[in-house]
């Protein structure tokens, strides 16, 4: 047990993006990144959030508030590098996101502590190259089409595309789409909480009947509709993943139960880290189940750490964790490679960061502490 000698600083950043990323539920130009790094005995640990209030409910303010009152004096007083979530066990009712960025500087910090990588940290990494999908945005379909036909000749053979305007105009998208890509290329479909059951079954059978290369259809209904989603698993369209729906294992747990979704979204930043995205893998390899990682527009670190337990934990069947290809500039800054819709997860300890990068981007320490 290592006692009292963590320091700790926090920064507030703007990553800009090549072009605006629209969804159902909002459009940002920049990512908001909060970093925390950790500081024990020579050794650094890294952690990261957006503020993504429309998804987490989690502002820029209530995640700084959180670590700075709430965490910090938990982890500060009590870091064992060989159980570094262990301090956060206690914790509470706190923000999701401020619990990831903490609990991955922890991992971040064990990691180099011990001179293992996350994914070694966490059994061993049973693959170290994983394949990405990248994101086109809701637009007109003509610059979607664009956008996608872009990707394909980048080497995408995976598109998520964000839809949930109204069904006409998302119909078009799909059909542009499907044009301009070649047959090699697969569609996943996030909606985004935009339809209700009905509805959501009726444009499927549509879909269905165009014959668009869909893989699986993400939230089609608000969140907090489990009984919609259970329609559209029974209807058996095209499998349904949960995203918004899963915020936390128990979440997984009652869909899993309740046979409301396919596939289950596991985002770091919703479940609150490390811990939890573990406890969800750990689920649905009793329940057979698959697994999507993904990741909230934001900063490089936490899907640094998503990349590692993608590495290591096998019902992790889908990646989305696109963010990073979507920053203007990033280059040189990991040992998780990014290349078109390679990700290779290298042995660097920790999450695998070269060069934080603190002051690539526009931002300022807003605290620090111990
Ligand atoms: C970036 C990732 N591919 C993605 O699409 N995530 C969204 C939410 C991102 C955000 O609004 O910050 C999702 O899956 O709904
Ligand atoms: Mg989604």
């Amino acid at each position: 047990m290592v006692r009292a000698s963590i320091t700790a600083a926090l920064w507030h950043r703007k990553i800009p993006l090549k072009k605006p990323f629209v969804t159902a539920l909002r459009c940002v130009d920049t990512v908001d990144d909060l970093v925390l790094k950790l500081s024990l005995g020579g050794y650094t640990g890294y952690g990261s959030a957006a503020p993504t209030v429309r998804i987490t409910g989690d502002s820029a303010e209530t995640i700084a508030d959180s670590v700075k009152h709430e965490l910090f004096p938990l982890f500060a007083a009590d870091f064992d590098p060989r159980d570094p979530g262990g301090a956060l066990r206690d914790a509470g009712d706190v923000s999701k996101s401020a619990r990831y960025m903490a609990e991955t500087a922890l991992f971040d910090l064990a990691g180099s502590m011990q001179g293992l990588s996350l994914a070694d940290m966490l059994g061993g990494a049973r693959r170290r190259v994983l394949t990405n999908d990248i994101t086109i945005s809701m637009g007109t379909p003509q610059e979607m089409a664009r956008d996608a036909a872009d990707a394909a000749a980048q080497g995408f053979r995976n598109l998520k595309l964000k839809v949930g305007s109204d069904p006409e105009t998302d119909y078009a998208r799909l059909e542009a789409i499907s044009r301009s890509v070649p047959d090699s290329v697969r569609l996943r479909v996030d909606a985004n909480q935009a339809w209700d059951a009905e509805e959501g079954i009726a444009i499927l059978k549509e879909y269905k009947k165009a014959d668009f290369p869909i893989d699986f259809i993400e939230q089609p209904v608000p969140a907090e509709d489990i009984g919609g989603m259970a329609r559209l698993t029974e209807a058996n369209i095209f499998p349904i993943a949960a995203d918004e729906s899963v915020f936390s294992a128990a979440d997984a747990e009652r869909l899993m139960r309740e046979k409301a979704a396919h596939i289950f979204n596991i985002k770091l930043a919703k479940c609150g880290g490390i811990t939890e995205a573990l406890a969800i893998c750990a689920l649905a390899e009793d329940h057979n189940a698959r697994c999507m990682i993904g990741c909230m527009m934001e900063g490089p670190f936490g899907i640094l750490a998503a990349c590692q337990i993608a590495a290591a934990r096998d019902p992790i069947h889908w990646i989305d964790l696109d963010s990073p290809l979507l920053y203007r500039g990033l280059e040189g800054v990991f040992s998780v490679a990014f290349y078109n819709e390679r990700i290779t997860v290298g042995n660097s300890p920790g999450i695998g960061i070269i060069d934080p990068a603190l002051e690539r981007w526009e931002g300022e320490k807003i605290w620090e502490a111990g």
